[in-house]
């Protein structure tokens, strides 16, 4: 069995794991997510006050050689031991999750459709598209609440690496993809299009 592998990319809270996890319902058995935060560069050897200040938004920041090896063995029906990362710390946690490889891979992130890499391997590709206010209203409730962040370094980090970050290497991906989808998690319509579409990956 060779898997599928569908990206899905977008601005930070534009809805990419609301969507995601609507889709992973609807499939169950026969797909698997695989979070490209989960690659997120390990930092143990730098103390928590550095780790902090690090920008997480630059292509950078991720081990895609690890990511894009991963994936490969996935997509070849091969199992893995996927990374979980642990934002409240700003490194990977000490736990790893085993996977078996499914007939449908999700890859999902801010950065998914950068890598040409990544493109190349990649079956279909999605862009979750949303207002940058609403993403950022989104990302003060989620990162306070989810992720031990203050207000104010939701605020600074937002100004100082999210925007600029993402207008520079973010939003160039959206004209690699097959699929838009504006509103994020508003739009049932386009996740109803998407859905169809794995259906018919699943018949190939
Ligand atoms: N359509 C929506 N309406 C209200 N809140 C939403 C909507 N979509 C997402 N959210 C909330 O916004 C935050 C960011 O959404 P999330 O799906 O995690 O975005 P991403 O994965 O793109 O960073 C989450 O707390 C989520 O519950
Ligand atoms: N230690 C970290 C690592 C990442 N981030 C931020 O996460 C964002 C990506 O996740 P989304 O669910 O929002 O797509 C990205 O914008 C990083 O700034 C972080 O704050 N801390």
């Amino acid at each position: 069995m060779e898997s599928k592998i569908i990206a899905i990319a977008g601005g930070s809270a534009s809805g990419k794991s609301t969507i995601v996890d609507y889709i992973k319902n609807y499939f169950a058995d026969d797909l698997f997510v695989m979070g490209h935060d989960n690659y997120y560069k390990a930092h143990n050897d730098i103390p928590f006050e550095k780790r902090e200040k690090l920008n997480y938004d630059e292509p950078n920041a991720f081990d895609n050689e690890m990511f894009i090896r991963d994936l490969k063995r996935l997509k070849s029906g091969k199992e893995i031991d996927m990374p979980i990362y642990d934002y409240n710390i700003h490194t990977r946690s000490d736990k790893t999750v085993h996977v078996s490889p499914k007939k449908i891979i999700l890859i999902e992130g801010i950065l998914v459709l950068y890598d040409k890499m990544i493109r190349d391997i990649t079956d279909t590709m999605v862009f979750v598209d949303a207002d940058s206010d609403v993403r950022l209203q989104r990302r003060i409730l989620r990162d306070t609440k989810e992720r031990s962040r203050s207000l104010d370094s939701v605020l600074t980090q937002y100004i100082k690496q999210v925007k600029p970050m993402h207008e520079k290497y973010v939003e160039p991906t959206k004209k690699y993809a097959d699929i838009i989808i504006p509103r994020g998690a508003k739009n049932t319509r386009g996740i109803e299009i998407l859905i169809k579409h794995i259906e018919d990956l699943l018949k190939e």
